[in-house]
Protein backbone atom coordinates (compact mmCIF):
# COMPACT_ATOMS: atom_id res chain seq x y z
CA UNK A 1 0.00 0.00 0.00
CA UNK A 2 1.50 3.24 -1.18
CA UNK A 3 0.79 6.21 1.17
CA UNK A 4 -0.73 8.46 -1.61
CA UNK A 5 -2.74 7.66 -4.52
CA UNK A 6 -1.03 10.46 -6.53
CA UNK A 7 1.70 13.04 -5.16
CA UNK A 8 1.91 16.30 -7.82
CA UNK A 9 5.70 17.45 -7.80
CA UNK A 10 5.09 21.08 -7.89
CA UNK A 11 1.94 23.15 -6.69
CA UNK A 12 1.47 25.48 -9.57
CA UNK A 13 -1.93 25.78 -11.64
CA UNK A 14 -0.74 22.05 -12.76
CA UNK A 15 -0.26 20.58 -9.70
CA UNK A 16 -2.97 22.07 -7.60
CA UNK A 17 -5.62 21.52 -10.46
CA UNK A 18 -4.48 17.45 -10.20
CA UNK A 19 -4.23 17.30 -6.84
CA UNK A 20 -7.87 18.65 -6.30
CA UNK A 21 -9.73 16.70 -8.88
CA UNK A 22 -7.95 13.84 -7.59
CA UNK A 23 -9.32 14.55 -4.23
CA UNK A 24 -12.58 14.89 -5.39
CA UNK A 25 -12.52 11.38 -7.08
CA UNK A 26 -12.14 10.25 -3.55
CA UNK A 27 -8.27 9.83 -3.81
CA UNK A 28 -5.30 10.23 -1.34
CA UNK A 29 -3.32 13.32 -2.71
CA UNK A 30 -0.46 15.36 -1.50
CA UNK A 31 1.45 18.16 -2.99
CA UNK A 32 5.05 18.60 -2.86
CA UNK A 33 6.48 22.14 -2.69
CA UNK A 34 10.01 23.25 -2.36
CA UNK A 35 9.33 26.65 -2.00
CA UNK A 36 7.56 28.37 0.98
CA UNK A 37 4.25 28.31 0.00
CA UNK A 38 2.03 26.77 -2.36
CA UNK A 39 0.79 28.26 -5.68
CA UNK A 40 4.15 28.04 -8.43
CA UNK A 41 5.41 30.50 -10.51
CA UNK A 42 2.21 31.41 -11.25
CA UNK A 43 1.64 33.29 -7.71
CA UNK A 44 4.88 33.41 -6.51
CA UNK A 45 6.76 35.36 -9.36
CA UNK A 46 5.71 35.15 -12.53
CA UNK A 47 1.67 35.86 -13.51
CA UNK A 48 0.27 36.92 -10.31
CA UNK A 49 2.85 39.35 -9.58
CA UNK A 50 3.34 40.54 -13.03
CA UNK A 51 0.04 41.14 -13.82
CA UNK A 52 -0.47 43.59 -10.13
CA UNK A 53 2.48 45.13 -11.42
CA UNK A 54 0.90 46.29 -14.43
CA UNK A 55 -2.66 47.52 -12.44
CA UNK A 56 -0.90 49.21 -9.99
CA UNK A 57 1.42 51.30 -12.88
CA UNK A 58 -2.13 51.94 -14.69
CA UNK A 59 -3.39 53.06 -11.78
CA UNK A 60 -0.80 55.41 -11.06
CA UNK A 61 -1.10 56.77 -14.64
CA UNK A 62 -4.85 56.87 -14.19
CA UNK A 63 -4.10 59.34 -11.30
CA UNK A 64 -1.90 61.34 -13.92
CA UNK A 65 -2.90 64.69 -14.85
CA UNK A 66 -2.83 63.30 -18.58
CA UNK A 67 -2.05 59.40 -19.05
CA UNK A 68 -0.77 60.67 -21.97
CA UNK A 69 1.17 63.22 -21.65
CA UNK A 70 4.69 61.55 -20.55
CA UNK A 71 6.22 64.16 -18.35
CA UNK A 72 3.18 65.10 -16.16
CA UNK A 73 2.67 61.36 -15.13
CA UNK A 74 3.21 60.98 -11.06
CA UNK A 75 6.29 58.82 -10.57
CA UNK A 76 5.36 56.06 -8.31
CA UNK A 77 7.98 54.56 -6.49
CA UNK A 78 9.21 50.87 -6.86
CA UNK A 79 7.80 50.65 -2.71
CA UNK A 80 4.15 51.59 -3.84
CA UNK A 81 3.84 49.26 -7.04
CA UNK A 82 5.54 46.91 -4.94
CA UNK A 83 3.70 46.98 -2.07
CA UNK A 84 0.29 46.49 -4.19
CA UNK A 85 1.99 43.41 -5.52
CA UNK A 86 2.74 41.89 -1.92
CA UNK A 87 -0.73 42.53 -1.02
CA UNK A 88 -2.17 40.22 -3.74
CA UNK A 89 0.40 37.17 -3.84
CA UNK A 90 -0.64 37.07 -0.41
CA UNK A 91 -4.21 37.12 -0.85
CA UNK A 92 -3.59 34.42 -3.77
CA UNK A 93 -0.92 32.54 -1.54
CA UNK A 94 -3.76 32.10 1.05
CA UNK A 95 -6.66 31.29 -1.42
CA UNK A 96 -4.54 28.16 -2.60
CA UNK A 97 -3.54 27.18 0.51
CA UNK A 98 -7.15 26.95 1.76
CA UNK A 99 -8.44 25.36 -0.77
CA UNK A 100 -5.62 22.10 -1.02
CA UNK A 101 -6.67 22.23 2.66
CA UNK A 102 -10.52 22.14 2.08
CA UNK A 103 -9.70 19.30 -0.26
CA UNK A 104 -7.47 17.16 2.14
CA UNK A 105 -4.64 17.81 -0.11
CA UNK A 106 -1.44 16.73 1.96
CA UNK A 107 1.29 19.71 1.63
CA UNK A 108 4.79 18.30 1.61
CA UNK A 109 7.15 21.07 1.71
CA UNK A 110 10.86 20.30 0.53
CA UNK A 111 12.10 19.35 -3.01
CA UNK A 112 11.23 16.08 -4.79
CA UNK A 113 13.89 13.97 -5.73
CA UNK A 114 13.15 10.22 -7.84
CA UNK A 115 14.77 7.62 -5.84
CA UNK A 116 12.62 4.94 -7.94
CA UNK A 117 9.19 4.98 -10.10
CA UNK A 118 7.26 4.83 -6.67
CA UNK A 119 9.51 6.09 -4.01
CA UNK A 120 9.83 9.88 -3.99
CA UNK A 121 12.99 11.93 -1.17
CA UNK A 122 11.64 14.96 -0.58
CA UNK A 123 14.39 17.47 1.12
CA UNK A 124 14.24 19.99 3.02
CA UNK A 125 15.95 21.74 6.11
CA UNK A 126 14.01 18.94 8.17
CA UNK A 127 16.17 16.50 7.07
CA UNK A 128 14.83 13.81 4.13
CA UNK A 129 12.09 12.36 4.35
CA UNK A 130 10.74 9.46 1.89
CA UNK A 131 7.13 8.90 0.40
CA UNK A 132 5.48 6.41 -1.66
CA UNK A 133 2.56 7.07 -4.14
CA UNK A 134 0.87 5.23 -6.95
CA UNK A 135 1.14 7.61 -9.24
CA UNK A 136 2.91 10.85 -9.80
CA UNK A 137 2.22 14.54 -11.59
CA UNK A 138 5.65 15.94 -12.68
CA UNK A 139 4.53 19.46 -12.55
CA UNK A 140 7.88 20.83 -11.54
CA UNK A 141 7.58 24.41 -14.00
CA UNK A 142 10.17 26.35 -15.68
CA UNK A 143 13.40 28.33 -14.45
CA UNK A 144 14.37 31.28 -16.18
CA UNK A 145 17.27 29.97 -18.83
CA UNK A 146 20.65 31.60 -17.86
CA UNK A 147 23.30 30.68 -20.61
CA UNK A 148 26.51 30.53 -18.36
CA UNK A 149 28.44 33.07 -20.10
CA UNK A 150 26.32 35.29 -19.16
CA UNK A 151 26.25 36.99 -15.25
CA UNK A 152 22.92 37.36 -13.34
CA UNK A 153 23.97 38.73 -10.93
CA UNK A 154 20.75 39.54 -9.53
CA UNK A 155 21.57 43.19 -9.18
CA UNK A 156 22.28 44.62 -12.16
CA UNK A 157 21.64 42.13 -14.56
CA UNK A 158 18.37 39.88 -13.38
CA UNK A 159 16.03 37.46 -15.12
CA UNK A 160 11.78 38.42 -14.26
CA UNK A 161 11.70 36.31 -11.32
CA UNK A 162 13.88 39.49 -9.02
CA UNK A 163 13.03 42.20 -11.35
CA UNK A 164 10.31 43.10 -8.81
CA UNK A 165 12.44 42.96 -5.88
CA UNK A 166 14.35 46.19 -7.42
CA UNK A 167 14.19 48.96 -4.83
CA UNK A 168 14.24 51.48 -7.34
CA UNK A 169 12.64 52.37 -10.26
CA UNK A 170 15.71 52.70 -12.97
CA UNK A 171 16.50 55.07 -14.90
CA UNK A 172 16.88 53.17 -17.86
CA UNK A 173 16.32 49.59 -18.52
CA UNK A 174 17.72 47.05 -21.17
CA UNK A 175 15.32 44.15 -21.68
CA UNK A 176 16.98 41.29 -23.32
CA UNK A 177 14.94 39.19 -25.35
CA UNK A 178 11.59 40.23 -27.05
CA UNK A 179 9.22 37.10 -25.98
CA UNK A 180 5.89 37.50 -23.53
CA UNK A 181 8.06 38.59 -20.80
CA UNK A 182 10.27 40.49 -22.02
CA UNK A 183 7.43 42.74 -23.81
CA UNK A 184 5.17 43.11 -20.66
CA UNK A 185 7.85 44.32 -18.62
CA UNK A 186 9.35 46.59 -21.03
CA UNK A 187 5.85 48.26 -21.74
CA UNK A 188 5.31 48.47 -17.85
CA UNK A 189 8.74 50.35 -17.33
CA UNK A 190 8.04 52.72 -20.14
CA UNK A 191 4.78 53.58 -19.18
CA UNK A 192 6.64 54.73 -15.82
CA UNK A 193 8.66 56.95 -17.55
CA UNK A 194 12.20 54.13 -17.37
CA UNK A 195 14.05 54.98 -20.67
CA UNK A 196 13.81 51.20 -22.14
CA UNK A 197 15.85 49.36 -25.08
CA UNK A 198 14.74 45.53 -26.03
CA UNK A 199 16.90 43.78 -27.99
CA UNK A 200 16.12 40.66 -29.55
CA UNK A 201 17.70 38.30 -32.01
CA UNK A 202 14.54 37.94 -33.95
CA UNK A 203 13.90 40.62 -36.68
CA UNK A 204 10.29 41.63 -34.94
CA UNK A 205 9.03 40.47 -31.02
CA UNK A 206 6.68 38.55 -30.42
CA UNK A 207 6.27 36.92 -33.87
CA UNK A 208 3.66 34.39 -33.56
CA UNK A 209 1.11 37.31 -32.93
CA UNK A 210 -0.68 38.48 -36.49
CA UNK A 211 1.80 40.81 -37.60
CA UNK A 212 -1.24 43.91 -37.89
CA UNK A 213 -1.41 44.13 -34.63
CA UNK A 214 2.22 43.53 -33.68
CA UNK A 215 3.02 46.49 -36.30
CA UNK A 216 0.33 48.55 -33.57
CA UNK A 217 2.15 47.22 -30.50
CA UNK A 218 5.51 48.48 -31.95
CA UNK A 219 4.28 51.89 -32.57
CA UNK A 220 2.96 52.29 -28.98
CA UNK A 221 6.27 50.93 -27.48
CA UNK A 222 7.68 53.84 -29.52
CA UNK A 223 5.43 56.10 -28.37
CA UNK A 224 6.55 55.36 -25.27
CA UNK A 225 10.24 55.64 -26.12
CA UNK A 226 11.43 52.34 -26.60
CA UNK A 227 13.79 51.89 -28.49
CA UNK A 228 14.06 48.59 -29.99
CA UNK A 229 17.32 47.01 -31.13
CA UNK A 230 15.24 43.79 -33.30
CA UNK A 231 17.92 41.65 -35.68
CA UNK A 232 20.48 41.65 -32.88
CA UNK A 233 21.85 39.23 -30.66
CA UNK A 234 23.57 39.80 -27.12
CA UNK A 235 27.61 38.49 -27.71
CA UNK A 236 28.28 39.75 -23.91
CA UNK A 237 26.83 41.56 -21.00
CA UNK A 238 29.39 43.55 -18.53
CA UNK A 239 28.33 45.19 -14.79
CA UNK A 240 30.44 48.37 -14.99
CA UNK A 241 30.92 51.93 -13.26
CA UNK A 242 30.30 53.98 -15.07
CA UNK A 243 30.09 56.30 -12.58
CA UNK A 244 27.50 54.54 -10.86
CA UNK A 245 26.82 50.60 -11.69
CA UNK A 246 25.62 49.78 -14.73
CA UNK A 247 25.22 47.19 -17.49
CA UNK A 248 27.05 47.14 -20.73
CA UNK A 249 25.62 45.47 -23.31
CA UNK A 250 27.54 44.96 -26.30
CA UNK A 251 25.56 43.16 -29.36
CA UNK A 252 26.45 40.82 -32.21
CA UNK A 253 26.83 43.72 -34.44
CA UNK A 254 29.47 45.43 -32.56
CA UNK A 255 26.67 47.96 -30.83
CA UNK A 256 26.85 49.12 -27.24
CA UNK A 257 23.67 49.22 -24.94
CA UNK A 258 24.03 50.87 -21.66
CA UNK A 259 21.45 50.75 -18.66
CA UNK A 260 21.16 50.77 -14.92
CA UNK A 261 19.88 47.69 -14.55
CA UNK A 262 19.01 44.86 -17.38
CA UNK A 263 16.40 41.93 -17.61
CA UNK A 264 17.52 38.74 -19.04
CA UNK A 265 14.56 37.62 -20.26
CA UNK A 266 15.51 34.69 -23.39
CA UNK A 267 13.30 32.20 -22.31
CA UNK A 268 12.61 29.65 -19.42
CA UNK A 269 13.30 26.08 -19.21
CA UNK A 270 12.21 22.84 -16.88
CA UNK A 271 13.18 22.19 -13.60
CA UNK A 272 13.99 18.68 -14.18
CA UNK A 273 17.71 19.50 -13.87
CA UNK A 274 17.98 17.72 -10.11
CA UNK A 275 14.65 16.03 -10.60
CA UNK A 276 16.88 12.21 -10.33
CA UNK A 277 15.03 11.32 -13.75
CA UNK A 278 18.04 8.87 -14.49
CA UNK A 279 16.34 6.94 -11.13
CA UNK A 280 12.75 6.45 -13.25
CA UNK A 281 13.98 5.70 -17.21
CA UNK A 282 13.04 9.01 -18.07
CA UNK A 283 15.34 11.82 -19.58
CA UNK A 284 14.96 15.51 -20.83
CA UNK A 285 15.17 17.43 -24.15
CA UNK A 286 17.60 19.83 -24.18
CA UNK A 287 15.32 22.69 -22.93
CA UNK A 288 14.80 20.84 -19.39
CA UNK A 289 11.16 19.46 -21.12
CA UNK A 290 9.19 16.16 -20.53
CA UNK A 291 7.46 14.50 -23.40
CA UNK A 292 3.92 12.74 -22.93
CA UNK A 293 1.27 11.30 -24.79
CA UNK A 294 -2.52 12.38 -25.13
CA UNK A 295 -3.48 11.27 -21.66
CA UNK A 296 -0.54 13.35 -20.33
CA UNK A 297 1.57 10.09 -19.43
CA UNK A 298 5.18 9.82 -19.88
CA UNK A 299 7.47 6.75 -20.90
CA UNK A 300 7.09 6.01 -17.32
CA UNK A 301 3.81 4.04 -17.06
CA UNK A 302 2.54 5.69 -13.61
CA UNK A 303 4.38 9.10 -14.17
CA UNK A 304 2.54 11.69 -15.45
CA UNK A 305 3.68 15.65 -16.41
CA UNK A 306 1.44 18.68 -17.23
CA UNK A 307 2.37 22.38 -17.46
CA UNK A 308 5.06 24.36 -18.39
CA UNK A 309 7.21 21.19 -17.98
CA UNK A 310 5.87 19.72 -21.03
CA UNK A 311 6.22 22.94 -23.11
CA UNK A 312 4.03 24.95 -25.90
CA UNK A 313 1.52 26.47 -24.80
CA UNK A 314 3.04 26.89 -21.03
CA UNK A 315 0.08 29.03 -19.96
CA UNK A 316 -1.45 29.25 -16.61
CA UNK A 317 -5.21 28.35 -17.42
CA UNK A 318 -3.63 25.17 -19.89
CA UNK A 319 -1.53 24.13 -17.68
CA UNK A 320 -4.18 23.61 -15.09
CA UNK A 321 -6.64 22.09 -17.47
CA UNK A 322 -3.35 19.69 -18.31
CA UNK A 323 -3.02 18.78 -15.08
CA UNK A 324 -7.24 17.81 -14.37
CA UNK A 325 -6.76 16.26 -17.13
CA UNK A 326 -4.42 13.81 -16.11
CA UNK A 327 -6.11 13.13 -12.99
CA UNK A 328 -9.08 12.08 -14.99
CA UNK A 329 -6.76 9.85 -16.78
CA UNK A 330 -4.66 8.56 -14.16
CA UNK A 331 -7.93 7.28 -12.33
CA UNK A 332 -9.72 6.16 -15.26
CA UNK A 333 -12.04 9.23 -15.68
CA UNK A 334 -13.01 9.84 -19.64
CA UNK A 335 -12.59 13.08 -20.23
CA UNK A 336 -13.23 15.24 -23.30
CA UNK A 337 -9.54 16.68 -24.22
CA UNK A 338 -8.79 20.30 -24.13
CA UNK A 339 -10.07 22.35 -26.69
CA UNK A 340 -7.12 23.58 -29.35
CA UNK A 341 -9.04 26.90 -29.47
CA UNK A 342 -7.41 28.71 -26.44
CA UNK A 343 -6.50 32.22 -26.45
CA UNK A 344 -3.31 33.83 -25.65
CA UNK A 345 -3.26 36.98 -23.82
CA UNK A 346 -0.33 39.45 -23.57
CA UNK A 347 -0.25 42.01 -20.89
CA UNK A 348 1.32 44.57 -22.16
CA UNK A 349 0.28 48.16 -22.49
CA UNK A 350 -1.64 48.29 -24.24
CA UNK A 351 -2.83 44.24 -24.20
CA UNK A 352 -3.18 41.85 -26.85
CA UNK A 353 -4.97 38.84 -26.88
CA UNK A 354 -5.70 36.73 -29.93
CA UNK A 355 -7.49 32.61 -30.67
CA UNK A 356 -7.34 31.14 -33.78
CA UNK A 357 -5.03 31.74 -37.33
CA UNK A 358 -3.23 34.41 -38.29
CA UNK A 359 -3.16 36.56 -41.40
CA UNK A 360 0.29 35.37 -42.25
CA UNK A 361 -0.97 31.46 -41.35
CA UNK A 362 -3.92 31.75 -43.40
CA UNK A 363 -1.58 33.51 -46.47
CA UNK A 364 1.05 30.84 -46.09
CA UNK A 365 -1.85 27.37 -46.15
CA UNK A 366 -3.54 29.82 -48.83
CA UNK A 367 -6.80 29.73 -47.14
CA UNK A 368 -8.92 32.26 -48.66
CA UNK A 369 -9.87 34.62 -46.39
CA UNK A 370 -10.93 38.49 -45.78
CA UNK A 371 -10.54 40.40 -42.32
CA UNK A 372 -12.98 42.93 -40.98
CA UNK A 373 -11.41 45.60 -38.28
CA UNK A 374 -13.17 47.61 -35.67
CA UNK A 375 -10.93 50.51 -34.61
CA UNK A 376 -11.86 51.31 -30.65
CA UNK A 377 -11.81 55.03 -31.28
CA UNK A 378 -14.98 54.51 -33.65
CA UNK A 379 -16.79 52.81 -30.92
CA UNK A 380 -18.73 54.87 -28.60
CA UNK A 381 -17.43 52.32 -25.79
CA UNK A 382 -13.66 53.27 -26.79
CA UNK A 383 -14.71 56.87 -26.54
CA UNK A 384 -15.75 57.12 -23.05
CA UNK A 385 -12.25 54.85 -22.43
CA UNK A 386 -10.28 57.16 -24.04
CA UNK A 387 -8.58 54.48 -26.36
CA UNK A 388 -8.40 55.77 -28.99
CA UNK A 389 -5.25 53.52 -30.82
CA UNK A 390 -7.11 50.13 -29.75
CA UNK A 391 -8.20 47.61 -32.96
CA UNK A 392 -10.34 44.36 -33.33
CA UNK A 393 -9.65 42.69 -36.40
CA UNK A 394 -11.96 39.43 -37.02
CA UNK A 395 -10.71 36.94 -40.16
CA UNK A 396 -13.46 35.11 -41.95
CA UNK A 397 -13.18 32.14 -44.78
CA UNK A 398 -14.33 34.35 -47.96
CA UNK A 399 -16.48 30.99 -48.83
CA UNK A 400 -17.72 29.91 -45.89
CA UNK A 401 -18.04 33.11 -43.86
CA UNK A 402 -16.50 31.06 -40.74
CA UNK A 403 -14.92 32.40 -38.00
CA UNK A 404 -10.64 31.64 -38.67
CA UNK A 405 -8.95 34.19 -35.96
CA UNK A 406 -9.42 36.86 -33.88
CA UNK A 407 -7.15 39.44 -33.09
CA UNK A 408 -7.12 42.58 -30.40
CA UNK A 409 -5.05 45.39 -28.71
CA UNK A 410 -6.21 47.76 -26.79
CA UNK A 411 -7.88 47.92 -23.41
CA UNK A 412 -9.68 44.47 -22.02
CA UNK A 413 -8.88 42.63 -24.88
CA UNK A 414 -7.84 40.08 -23.20
CA UNK A 415 -11.77 39.75 -21.76
CA UNK A 416 -13.11 40.92 -25.57
CA UNK A 417 -11.49 37.87 -27.10
CA UNK A 418 -13.89 35.55 -25.10
CA UNK A 419 -16.56 36.40 -27.19
CA UNK A 420 -14.60 35.53 -30.26
CA UNK A 421 -13.46 32.46 -28.66
CA UNK A 422 -16.91 31.06 -28.32
CA UNK A 423 -18.21 32.05 -31.88
CA UNK A 424 -14.82 29.95 -33.39
CA UNK A 425 -15.25 27.20 -30.85
CA UNK A 426 -19.08 26.75 -31.77
CA UNK A 427 -18.53 27.13 -35.70
CA UNK A 428 -20.29 30.28 -36.13
CA UNK A 429 -19.16 33.11 -38.52
CA UNK A 430 -19.83 36.44 -40.05
CA UNK A 431 -23.71 35.93 -40.26
CA UNK A 432 -23.70 35.29 -36.42
CA UNK A 433 -21.92 38.88 -36.29
CA UNK A 434 -24.40 40.41 -38.47
CA UNK A 435 -27.69 39.02 -36.76
CA UNK A 436 -26.41 39.80 -33.11
CA UNK A 437 -26.78 42.66 -31.18
CA UNK A 438 -24.65 43.28 -28.52
CA UNK A 439 -25.20 45.59 -25.08
CA UNK A 440 -24.28 49.61 -25.96
CA UNK A 441 -21.97 51.24 -25.43
CA UNK A 442 -19.40 48.53 -24.71
CA UNK A 443 -16.48 47.43 -26.62
CA UNK A 444 -17.99 43.97 -27.60
CA UNK A 445 -20.10 46.16 -30.55
CA UNK A 446 -16.30 46.49 -32.39
CA UNK A 447 -17.42 42.34 -33.22
CA UNK A 448 -20.68 43.88 -35.25
CA UNK A 449 -18.21 46.85 -36.66
CA UNK A 450 -15.17 44.34 -38.11
CA UNK A 451 -18.12 42.14 -39.24
CA UNK A 452 -19.95 44.95 -41.45
CA UNK A 453 -16.27 45.66 -42.33
CA UNK A 454 -15.67 42.42 -43.57
CA UNK A 455 -19.07 41.76 -45.37
CA UNK A 456 -18.69 45.09 -47.14
CA UNK A 457 -15.32 44.31 -48.34
CA UNK A 458 -17.16 40.42 -49.48
CA UNK A 459 -19.56 42.63 -51.42
CA UNK A 460 -17.23 44.69 -53.43
CA UNK A 461 -15.30 41.81 -54.06
CA UNK A 462 -18.01 39.69 -55.48
CA UNK A 463 -19.47 42.61 -57.43
CA UNK A 464 -16.04 43.35 -59.12
CA UNK A 465 -15.82 39.24 -59.81
CA UNK A 466 -19.09 39.72 -61.28
CA UNK A 467 -18.45 42.63 -63.75
CA UNK A 468 -15.15 41.13 -64.39
CA UNK A 469 -16.80 38.09 -65.47
CA UNK A 470 -19.29 39.56 -67.37
CA UNK A 471 -16.88 41.70 -69.26
CA UNK A 472 -15.57 38.52 -70.39
CA UNK A 473 -18.37 37.08 -71.95
CA UNK A 474 -19.39 40.64 -73.43
C1 LIG B 1 6.95 36.65 -15.54
C2 LIG B 1 5.90 35.66 -15.99
C3 LIG B 1 4.64 36.12 -16.33
C4 LIG B 1 3.66 35.22 -16.73
N1 LIG B 1 2.44 35.70 -17.10
C5 LIG B 1 1.47 34.85 -17.51
C6 LIG B 1 0.19 35.33 -17.89
O1 LIG B 1 -0.09 36.53 -17.83
N2 LIG B 1 -0.74 34.44 -18.27
C7 LIG B 1 -0.47 33.10 -18.34
O2 LIG B 1 -1.35 32.32 -18.71
N3 LIG B 1 0.73 32.62 -18.00
C8 LIG B 1 1.71 33.46 -17.59
N4 LIG B 1 2.94 32.97 -17.23
C9 LIG B 1 3.15 31.53 -17.31
C10 LIG B 1 2.52 30.81 -16.09
O3 LIG B 1 3.05 31.35 -14.90
C11 LIG B 1 2.81 29.33 -16.20
O4 LIG B 1 2.23 28.85 -17.40
C12 LIG B 1 2.26 28.53 -15.04
O5 LIG B 1 2.70 29.03 -13.81
C13 LIG B 1 2.73 27.08 -15.17
O6 LIG B 1 2.15 26.32 -14.18
P1 LIG B 1 2.77 24.93 -13.72
O7 LIG B 1 1.70 24.24 -12.97
O8 LIG B 1 3.41 24.24 -14.84
O9 LIG B 1 3.91 25.26 -12.64
P2 LIG B 1 4.57 26.54 -12.02
O10 LIG B 1 3.60 27.61 -11.75
O11 LIG B 1 5.76 26.85 -12.84
O12 LIG B 1 5.04 25.97 -10.61
C14 LIG B 1 5.93 24.88 -10.49
C15 LIG B 1 6.28 24.72 -9.03
O13 LIG B 1 7.07 23.54 -8.89
C16 LIG B 1 8.02 23.74 -7.86
N5 LIG B 1 9.12 22.78 -8.02
C17 LIG B 1 9.99 22.70 -9.05
N6 LIG B 1 10.85 21.67 -8.86
C18 LIG B 1 10.50 21.09 -7.69
C19 LIG B 1 11.02 20.00 -6.95
N7 LIG B 1 12.03 19.26 -7.38
N8 LIG B 1 10.43 19.70 -5.77
C20 LIG B 1 9.38 20.43 -5.30
N9 LIG B 1 8.85 21.46 -5.97
C21 LIG B 1 9.40 21.79 -7.14
C22 LIG B 1 8.45 25.18 -8.07
O14 LIG B 1 9.01 25.71 -6.89
C23 LIG B 1 7.14 25.86 -8.46
O15 LIG B 1 6.51 26.40 -7.33
C24 LIG B 1 3.93 33.83 -16.79
C25 LIG B 1 5.19 33.36 -16.41
C26 LIG B 1 6.16 34.26 -16.02
C27 LIG B 1 7.52 33.74 -15.60
N1 LIG C 1 0.87 36.66 -20.83
C1 LIG C 1 1.37 35.44 -20.87
O1 LIG C 1 0.71 34.50 -21.22
C2 LIG C 1 2.78 35.22 -20.41
C3 LIG C 1 3.50 36.26 -19.87
C4 LIG C 1 4.81 36.05 -19.53
C5 LIG C 1 5.37 34.79 -19.69
N2 LIG C 1 4.66 33.80 -20.20
C6 LIG C 1 5.31 32.47 -20.42
O2 LIG C 1 6.66 32.52 -20.05
C7 LIG C 1 7.44 31.86 -21.03
C8 LIG C 1 8.82 32.47 -21.13
O3 LIG C 1 8.76 33.80 -21.66
P1 LIG C 1 10.05 34.51 -22.29
O4 LIG C 1 9.60 35.84 -22.78
O5 LIG C 1 11.20 34.46 -21.33
O6 LIG C 1 10.47 33.54 -23.44
P2 LIG C 1 10.16 33.47 -25.01
O7 LIG C 1 10.69 32.19 -25.47
O8 LIG C 1 8.72 33.82 -25.26
O9 LIG C 1 11.01 34.67 -25.63
C9 LIG C 1 12.38 34.72 -25.59
C10 LIG C 1 12.87 35.74 -26.61
O10 LIG C 1 14.26 35.94 -26.41
C11 LIG C 1 14.90 36.03 -27.67
N3 LIG C 1 16.32 35.66 -27.50
C12 LIG C 1 16.80 34.44 -27.16
N4 LIG C 1 18.16 34.49 -27.05
C13 LIG C 1 18.54 35.77 -27.32
C14 LIG C 1 19.79 36.46 -27.36
N5 LIG C 1 20.93 35.84 -27.08
N6 LIG C 1 19.81 37.78 -27.68
C15 LIG C 1 18.65 38.41 -27.94
N7 LIG C 1 17.43 37.82 -27.92
C16 LIG C 1 17.37 36.51 -27.60
C17 LIG C 1 14.12 35.09 -28.56
O11 LIG C 1 14.26 35.45 -29.91
C18 LIG C 1 12.68 35.29 -28.05
O12 LIG C 1 12.00 36.29 -28.77
C19 LIG C 1 6.65 31.94 -22.33
O13 LIG C 1 6.79 30.76 -23.05
C20 LIG C 1 5.23 32.14 -21.89
O14 LIG C 1 4.49 30.94 -22.01
C21 LIG C 1 3.38 33.99 -20.59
Amino acid sequence: MYDYDIVCIGSGPAGQRAAVQASKLGKRAAVVERRHSAGGVCIETGTIPSKTFREAVRSFMRLSASGADRAARVRPSMAELAGRVTHVVQRELEIVQDQLERNDVAMLRGRAFFRDRHTLEIHSFEGVRTVTAENFLVCVGTVPAEPGDVLVDGETVMTSDAILDMDELPRSLAVIGGGVIGVEYASMFANLGVKVTLVDRRPRPLEFLDGEIVDELIHQMRCELVTLRCGEAVASIDVVESPHKAGLITLESGKHVVAQKVLYSIGRVGATADLGLENIGLSADSRGRLTVDGQFRTEAENIYAAGDVIGFPALAATSSEQGRLASCHMFGIESEPMRDNFPVGIYSIPEISMVGATEEELTRDKVPYESGVARFREIARGQILGDDSGLLKLLFHRDTRELLGIHCIGTHATELIHVGQAVLTLGGGLDYFLSTVFNYPTLAECYKVAAYNAANKLRFAAQAAEAHGRRKVG
